[in-house]
């Protein structure tokens, strides 16, 4: 039986998981394990594929609208004999025969989730329907990539996984916080009503190579205006705090949380905080120390703080980061100057 790292209570069920295909459990089954990542050609999504590649004895599936993805980022799997790639829309029924479901498929940069908000739910909405079924027909073990959004703007700090959370659930962000928030409890429903096998991660800021260029989040901000000689932009007031984890870091607490025992919902991310204007004279200093320092607007709804308590990670999954920023920033430098197309000075 699966555990529950929630809170204390006890959310999880007995009920046996529905069974797999007889064929699976045959003798002279091929015996690879078949793996499906919803929104696998993201930026978590296609590193995820890469890892989850090394191993032979994976056959990695992606599905992907390429709303906020790209072909690009899984471009040296694309042939490979134990890798498929479909355009499909989760938030349409996907037949296809798997056994274990990494459901990734979302927006998550706050200007691709606000663009079109009803698509959002919809896709948070009944698009984890849709896997949760699929799980449920093939007997197969789902993780959800749910948020730190859910914990909304935290009276709680750090925030651990016994918060609730303080989510305003008719503003400019409830499609995507309210939209996990529902993610999540479909799949607490489905586990307890059909004993399907749950894991839940949530996810605090992750950042890396792969991230859009324009894709509005604040490190891949600070580092393409850093490059491109722009003013980086904080957001005002600057003193708002996030926690930043590298996505090999984030990839490697993933794949801990399916295989092992625990449902979660269990905090993925780097306690490591820091403010936006400390960010922002870190990618200077580093980057381009000519770069201005401006202050703009910032958006409705803007969490004032965000910081993971880890313990439960680190006690049942033994896992903790191990990447700091100054160390992943580079990392990051490196592929972002390769793609805008401006060289180290
Ligand atoms: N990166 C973070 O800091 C962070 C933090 C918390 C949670 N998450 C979660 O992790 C997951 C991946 O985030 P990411 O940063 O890689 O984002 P991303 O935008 O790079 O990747 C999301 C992928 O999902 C695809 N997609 C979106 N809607 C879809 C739909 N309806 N059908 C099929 N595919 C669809 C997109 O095209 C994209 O390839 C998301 O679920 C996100 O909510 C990310
Ligand atoms: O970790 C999470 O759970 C969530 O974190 C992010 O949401 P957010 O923290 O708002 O991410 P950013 O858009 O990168 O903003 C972070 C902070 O930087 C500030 N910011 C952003 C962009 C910018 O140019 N300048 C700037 O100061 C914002 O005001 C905000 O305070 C992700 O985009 C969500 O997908 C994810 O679910």
């Amino acid at each position: 039986m699966a555990k529950d790292a929630s809170n204390g209570q006890n959310h999880v069920t007995t009920k046996p998981p529905p069974e797999p295909s007889p064929l699976r459990k045959a003798k002279f089954f091929q015996a690879n394990m078949r793996i499906l990542v919803t929104g696998g050609a993201g930026f978590i999504g296609s590193h995820l594929v890469d890892k989850l590649m090394q191993n032979e004895k994976n056959e990695v599936i992606v599905v992907d609208n390429y709303f906020t993805g790209s072909k690009d980022n899984l471009s040296q799997w694309i042939g490979h004999p134990r890798f498929e790639l479909k355009r499909h829309d989760i938030t349409e029924p996907l037949l296809i025969e798997v056994d274990q479901i990494y459901h990734l498929a979302c927006p998550a940069s706050p200007i691709f989730y606000k663009y079109n908000p009803v698509k959002t739910i919809k896709t948070n909405v009944i698009g984890t329907l849709n896997m949760l079924g699929l799980a449920k027909r093939v007997g197969a073990r789902i993780l959800l990539t749910s948020t730190s959004e859910v914990y909304g703007d935290p009276l709680v700090h750090p925030q651990d996984e016994t918060y609730w959370g303080n989510v305003n659930p008719i503003g400019v962000r409830s499609c995507y916080d309210e939209g996990k928030r529902v993610a999540e409890t479909l799949m607490f429903d489905y586990h307890r009503q059909h004993g399907i096998e749950i894991r839940i991660a949530r996810i605090f800021n992750t950042y890396g190579p792969r991230m859009n260029i324009d894709d509005g989040r604040v490190v891949s901000n600070f580092i393409a205006q850093a490059i491109r000689d722009e003013p980086l932009t904080v957001q005002l007031p600057g003193t708002q705090t996030r926690s930043f984890c590298y996505v090999s870091d984030m990839v490697d607490g993933l794949i801990r949380l399916m295989e092992g025992d625990n449902a979660g919902p269990i905090n993925i991310g780097n306690p490591g905080e820091f403010t936006m204007l400390e960010l922002a004279e870190t990618v200077k200093e580093m980057i381009n120390p000519a770069v201005k320092i401006i202050t703009v607007e910032n958006t409705p709804d803007d969490p004032r703080q965000r910081k993971p308590d880890i313990t439960k990670a680190k006690e049942l999954l033994g896992w903790e980061p191990k990447v700091k920023l100054r160390d992943g920033l580079p990392l990051m430098e490196d592929d972002f100057r390769k793609r805008i197309g401006i060289p180290r000075k």
